[in-house]
């Protein structure tokens, strides 16, 4: 059998690789088998079959903690218990849905699976199920079926028309009033209607009818429908996070004792754990990275974020395929944070200049003009960028490097652009500022980077598409996020001196004189901007679906990180980390 075991560093945790080795041999009968910079594969001399946990490990610094960690057994025996259990289930799920002739019954299972988190495994057959719906049309089915299925088939870039409701209405062209009476009916239209794109009439209406219902018949229903009723009102399933709400989902799946599936339930707690544990273990990489970089070591004034920066990886690509990207994004994160702290509260306008400049020619002799301060920051958005063209040079031979240094180059003249407005006393017009913050929120530097990160579907024509100007994709997505960010941050930045908020520049370009009337125009807003990007998942804009997804998802994190009551940001997020990053399920 062989362990793995993923340390920090190896060099940092084998300060005597001898200590390590000997310890294995005389403590567990294990021989070092291979060793990478993150891995240390151990084989017990007594047999060679084989099977792979990896465990997430802390920092550790000297021989001391190396020799105290090691002291814990290897692998506990319950977490190889686990992935085989966890395995068999995978497998036994897999069968269950394949074997499914009934259409309700299988969407409601594919639609469980999506919710607690452990679509991913399933794929290829959901894919496979879904393509025979998407064929065949089914004029008798109920309103909850026809809902599931529209919702199913658009959430996976399946172009459905909505004129499968268009049954449902009267000779008003009104949905019929016996349709009040189907609460679960209800809530699955509510649920697809906020796939609607823009110009799709039937599912505004479609919006209005069953949350008006659901909204008056809330308090006369039984507790769990209640409640189902109340989860929808609250967000819609299509706008939640992922992870956060497999975390929620599980939690609540399993106190519904007579409805649940309890192979489901195990299957999805065990996985749960086993992503998180994944989490962790990029999270000290992470860690680990930006405590070497020693930024904010150098720049006191800089967000120290390295959490924060992570949960919006996790809320942009969850499954674990993707871990090796969610490192790299984060780390261009945590170093747009810096840059937005040097632009928004620490440089002067000269200095800002220079900045820009320099990082315009990106080249080393540029950063010999700047401050000191500046030059660390610079060398490292320098360094970092190069690090990652390089890792996706190496691994797909595609020199992305000049994608990925103009998408920084727009974030800073992004910056500029908003330094130059505040410093001269510009006022610029809503759209002018919602098109530069979207740039300075770094949403393309984001999605250019996971776009060759990921991989998938990166041909000359879709790279074509990628800049230049960027997709109404990314601008869609990156619109949303600005927003949720104005309407999270705005109190906190003002008392920082930082002025750059859409709310003040709605209200002064809408004659609106209340915050609370602007925050509802531009919740209106976000509101219309979704279904654009609902007409994208589904539109051949020619971007593959992956990208497509990641865009939805980075919306999908900005109502997560930014909605908040004002004074409880912090413990928000802090709430959402722990039980994301921390708190396994027993
Ligand atoms: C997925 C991505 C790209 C996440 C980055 C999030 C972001 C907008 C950080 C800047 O916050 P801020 O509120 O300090 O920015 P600003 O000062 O521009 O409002
Ligand atoms: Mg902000």
């Amino acid at each position: 059998m062989v362990i793995t075991r993923n340390f920090a560093s190896f060099s940092e945790v084998c300060i005597s690789s001898g200590t390590l080795f000997s310890y294995l041999r005389r403590q567990y009968n294990q021989y070092p088998i291979a060793k990478t910079s993150h891995i240390c594969m151990c084989m017990p001399l007594s047999t060679s079959t084989m099977s792979s946990q990896p465990i997430a490990t802390p920092l550790i610094k000297d021989n001391e903690s190396l020799l105290r960690y090691l002291r814990q057994p290897m692998v506990l025996p319950h977490e190889l218990d686990d992935d085989t259990k966890r395995r068999e289930l995978v497998e036994r799920t897999r069968r269950e849905l394949q074997s499914m002739s009934k259409p309700l019954e299988a969407m409601k299972m594919i639609d469980t699976l999506d919710r607690l988190g452990i679509a991913y495994h399933f794929e290829d057959d959901i894919n496979a199920i879904l393509t025979t719906f998407s064929k065949s049309a089914q004029p008798n089915e109920d309103l909850l079926t026809t809902s599931l299925r529209f919702r199913l088939l658009r959430h996976n870039g399946f172009n459905i028309s909505p004129e499968i409701f268009e049954k449902f209405l009267d000779q008003n062209g009104k949905f019929e009033e016996s349709l009040t009476k189907d609460i679960p009916g209800l809530i699955s239209l509510y649920e697809a209607s906020y796939m609607g794109a823009g110009g799709e009439e039937i599912l505004l209406q479609a919006l209005e009818f069953s949350e008006g219902h659901l909204k008056s018949s809330k308090n006369n229903l039984t507790p769990q429908l209640s409640r189902q009723v109340s989860q929808a009102l609250e967000l819609p399933r299509h706008r939640r996070m992922a992870r956060l709400e497999a975390r929620r989902y599980i939690e609540e799946y399993s106190k519904e004792n007579q409805y649940n599936n309890p192979d489901l339930l195990e299957l999805a707690k065990l996985d749960y754990n086993k992503v998180q544990a994944l989490h962790q273990m990029e999270l000290t990489e992470i860690t680990r990275w930006w405590k070497q970089l020693g930024l904010v070591d150098k720049l006191p004034f800089a967000r120290d974020r390295p959490l924060e920066c992570f949960l919006w990886t996790v809320g942009l690509m969850p499954e674990p395929k993707y871990s090796s990207c969610r490192i790299e994004l984060a780390k261009t994160i945590a170093i747009l944070l810096v840059i937005d702290d040097i632009f928004d509260t620490h440089g002067t306008i000269d200095e800002l200049v220079l900045f820009t400049n320099a990082i315009r020619r990106w080249d080393l002799k540029a950063m010999e003009e700047l401050p000191e301060y500046m030059r660390i920051c610079y060398m490292a958005l320098y360094n970092t960028t190069n690090e990652i063209s390089y890792k996706i040079l190496k691994e797909n031979g595609w020199s992305v490097l000049p994608y990925l240094k103009a998408a920084w180059i727009d974030v800073v003249d992004g910056f500029m652009m908003e330094a130059s407005w505040f410093s001269n006393g510009q006022v610029p017009k809503v759209e002018e500022y919602l098109e530069n913050g979207v740039t300075t929120a770094g949403s393309y530097m984001a999605l250019v980077h996971v776009f060759f990160l990921i991989g998938k579907g990166v041909t000359e024509e879709s790279v074509q598409l990628l800049m230049n100007p960027y997709p109404k994709l990314f601008s869609n997505s990156g619109s949303i996020l600005r927003l949720w960010d104005d309407l999270g941050t705005a109190k906190e930045e003002q008392e920082r001196g930082d002025l750059a908020s859409i709310i003040i520049l709605f209200m002064k370009e809408k004659n609106i004189t209340s915050d609370e009337e602007a925050r509802e125009h531009i919740l209106q807003l976000i509101h219309n901007i979704w279904k654009e990007l609902n007409g994208e998942l589904v539109s051949r804009n020619g971007l593959p679906l992956e990208i497509k997804k990641v865009a939805l998802n980075m919306a999908r994190a900005s109502q997560v990180v930014y909605q908040h009551e004002e004074d409880t940001y912090f413990s928000n997020v802090d709430n959402y980390v722990m039980a994301l990053f921390f708190t396994p399920f027993n």
